[in-house]
């Protein structure tokens, strides 16, 4: 059995070399995509010296000894400043924006000046209140690097910059499959004797919405091994990777781990962590394409473990980011419990995590941490990391992962 990073970083560096075709795709439809070339700064930012202010430029210069200045003309945003020139004691109005004229050296707000016919008195600094060309960034800077995330700062640095389409990978295509005859849709809402309702998929699907995936739903595997071949075949033609949950552990009903050992490869199986010990990743190379499989433990809180700390991570490669920056984030807190566990696997609590009057960052863990109990995975912010044969006392510093 792998313990959680060694499987994670072998599960990553697997699918590092799958990476989905490039497509161009315009900014409105950019938010959460992944950049894929770099992408560099076609113009200078600022563009042009403006104005900080709405107020006045002007040329304040060594020979002009008084705090009066003579008003030339007016300077909108917009407007084309190359008509002007200040000469020394000169200034003209202008406003938050607009491209300053040539000479002009100091920019004052209307409130910290006064006009009287003309002239214009106030008590300048040299270079206050100007936005200078190129201070931000410089054109044929590195702008958005490939691998990032796009977000809306970003999406907007892209318009800011000129371009109206970028460079993103294509979405990934998942299918969603559950595996168990116990399980029930809960639009069925009559449950019959020994059925429950499939929460795992629900969650999947709503998980996978969120990272922008082109879902299809699998929909409910019986316990049978040559319907659960036959589906996860024509899965493996049509979508980039599939997720199960359930039926990939040890009893004669569990029949997900030998079908993908019989019309793919398993890759890995069995890891040390606590919940999702049977967690499976393997694929399964048709016609069309190689597919992805990673097939989660049952234990809803199985589900919701593996999912954030090996499948998120793994979709996010899948998408073009990379494995550095796909590990999931986490931070230190103080614990607010103790605990002594003679476990060997490697366990994933649900926590809450909250900041002190201080600054100092705490994490309690819910009672309800069964791994069939997915009412404490609704209320939690926080995975706590606790290594195998540990005892933590309040006050340690844990590793936390935000949720
Ligand atoms: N003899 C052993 N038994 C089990 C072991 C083991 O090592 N030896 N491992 C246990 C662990 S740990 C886990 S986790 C589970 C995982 O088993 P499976 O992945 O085969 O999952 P199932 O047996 O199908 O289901 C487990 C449990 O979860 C419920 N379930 C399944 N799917 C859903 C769903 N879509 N929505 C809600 N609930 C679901 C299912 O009814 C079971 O109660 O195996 C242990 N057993
Ligand atoms: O590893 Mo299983 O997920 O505990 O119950």
């Amino acid at each position: 059995m792998l313990d959680y990073q060694t499987a994670l970083t072998q599960l990553l560096s697997t699918l590092e070399l799958r990476r989905p075709s490039i497509q161009s795709t315009p900014l409105h439809q950019a938010q959460g995509r992944v950049l894929a070339h770099d992408i560099k700064a076609q113009y200078d930012s600022p563009v042009f010296d403006n104005s900080a202010m709405d107020g006045y430029a002007l040329h304040l210069g060594h020979s002009h000894s008084n705090n009066t200045f003579e008003l030339t003309g007016r300077i909108a945003a917009g407007d084309d400043a190359s008509a002007h020139e200040l000469l020394c004691g000169q200034a003209i109005r202008i406003f938050t924006g607009a491209p300053l004229p040539a000479g002009a050296n100091a920019v004052v707000p209307q409130e910290s000046a006064q006009v009287e016919h003309n002239q214009l008195k106030c008590e300048p600094q040299l270079g206050q209140h100007i936005r200078r060309r190129g201070e931000d960034i410089q054109a044929g800077d590195l702008l958005l690097a490939a691998g990032q995330i796009l977000n809306p700062a970003a999406i907007g640095l892209a318009a800011s910059q000129g371009y109206a389409e970028l460079p993103v990978y294509a979405p990934l295509s998942v299918t969603v499959f559950s595996s168990g005859n116990e399980l029930q849709e809960p639009h069925n809402n009559a449950l019959a004797a020994g059925a429950i309702f499939d929460a795992n998929r629900y969650q999947l699907l709503a998980w996978l919405h969120q990272l922008g995936c082109h879902v299809v739903d699998g929909e409910i595997l019986p316990d049978q091994r040559d319907e659960t071949e036959k589906r996860l075949h024509d899965a493996a033609n049509n979508t980039d990777v599939i997720l199960t949950s359930g039926g990939v552990s040890v009893g004669e009903e569990d029949h997900l781990k030998a079908s993908l050992e019989a019309i793919g490869v398993l890759q890995q199986w069995k890891l040390l962590i606590k919940p999702g010990k049977p967690f499976a990743w393997g694929s399964i190379q048709t016609s069309t394409r190689m597919s992805t499989v990673m097939m989660l433990p049952g234990n809803p809180v199985a589900t919701f473990v593996t999912f954030k700390m090996l499948v998120e991570p793994a979709l996010r490669v899948l998408s073009g980011t990379s494995t550095h920056k796909a590990q999931p984030a986490h931070l230190k807190a103080q614990a607010s419990f103790s605990l002594h566990k003679t476990e060997m696997r490697r366990e994933f609590l649900r926590g809450v995590m909250r900041c002190d009057e201080h600054g100092v960052l705490h994490v309690e863990k819910l009672s309800n941490q069964g791994s069939h109990m997915l009412s404490a995975c609704a209320v939690a912010n926080a995975l706590i990391e606790i290594p195998p044969n540990t005892t933590v006392n309040a006050g340690d510093v844990l590793t936390i992962y935000p949720l």
